[in-house]
């Protein structure tokens, strides 16, 4: 039997994967009832472009649905799973908020509740989320089924532990914003050299597309960056600025900030 899912949240990434599963999932769900803590607009334009249902009371539709997806913010989660707690029956709770693995969500829930987590990206928008998932102890075989349709309709995915999940996140969840960062500084001096904005976006775009495209040959990244860099060039004195100005420390820094801040 087909799937039911209820989404608690109905923000960018809940917004996403519902898109993923409108395009690419239909034939393998059923009903999605979305909830949300206000907003009643935003259900109601779901409702319109994806054929949502939209809940006002979550109790009233949870013996409808199979999946139960964790949509909101992290900070959210304790006091929604103490709601939701008394209404479980046999469905499958996944969640996608950072720092909120399997084991908080089994603490919070009846014994044997089958868990998942769940840490996408942004790019589920476009279809091209890298997801991390995990389960936790009470799983069967119909839950892996659920977590691949989850997974599949908004990009590839990867298998990890749950303590793998808790050290990946920045680098598959929350880089991609060190990357818009990166792309909006180069577009920003581009503008500053008398270029029109929207070429300015367009040239920072193919270059960040073209460089990925072939980090997809395999190629390593220090092969690439040689490639780029004629000795004694110009992208050579780009790159020992870059050295001299400890971008590598940098980097790693920003990953344990953002990871430390996403376990809490
Ligand atoms: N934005 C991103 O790149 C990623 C976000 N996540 C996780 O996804 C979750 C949602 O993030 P976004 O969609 O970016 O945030 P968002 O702010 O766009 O959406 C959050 C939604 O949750 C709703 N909400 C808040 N409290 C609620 C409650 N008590 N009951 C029901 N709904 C409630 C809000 O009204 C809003 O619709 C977070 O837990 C975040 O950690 C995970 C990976 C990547
Ligand atoms: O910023 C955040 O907390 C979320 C988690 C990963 C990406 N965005």
């Amino acid at each position: 039997m087909k799937p039911s899912i209820l989404f608690i949240g109905a923000g960018r990434m809940a917004e996403a994967i519902i898109s993923g599963l409108h395009n690419k999932g239909q034939k393998q769900i059923n009903q999605i009832f979305v909830g949300n803590r206000s907003n009643s607009d935003k259900l109601k334009e779901l409702e319109d472009k994806y054929g949502i249902i939209p809940v006002n009371q979550l109790q009233d539709c949870i013996d409808q649905v199979d999946i139960i997806v964790l949509a909101m913010p992290p900070s959210e989660h304790e006091v929604v799973l103490e709601n939701i707690h008394p209404f479980i029956s046999n469905q499958f709770v996944v969640t996608i908020a950072a720092g909120m693995g399997p084991e908080s969500l089994e603490k919070r829930l009846p014994y044997g509740t089958a868990v998942g987590w769940i840490m996408p990206n942004t790019a589920a928008e476009v279809g091209r989320s890298i997801s991390l998932y995990t389960y936790g102890q009470f799983i069967k075989n119909e839950h892996k089924q659920q977590m691949e349709i989850l997974v599949n309709v908004i990009g590839d995915s990867q298998h990890c532990t749950e303590e793998e999940i808790h050290k990946l996140t920045a680098i598959t969840g929350s880089a991609p914003a060190f990357l818009y960062q990166f792309a909006e500084i180069l577009i920003s001096m581009t503008e500053d050299l008398g270029v029109e904005r929207k070429i300015a976006q367009k040239l920072v775009t193919e270059m960040v597309i073209g460089s990925a495209e072939m980090l997809k040959t395999g190629k390593l990244p220090m092969e690439l960056r040689d490639q780029v860099t004629t000795p004694g060039g110009a992208t050579a004195a780009g790159l020992e600025v870059l050295k001299k100005g400890n971008f590598d420390q940098l980097l790693k820094e920003a990953v344990i900030a953002t990871n430390k801040k996403a376990k809490g």
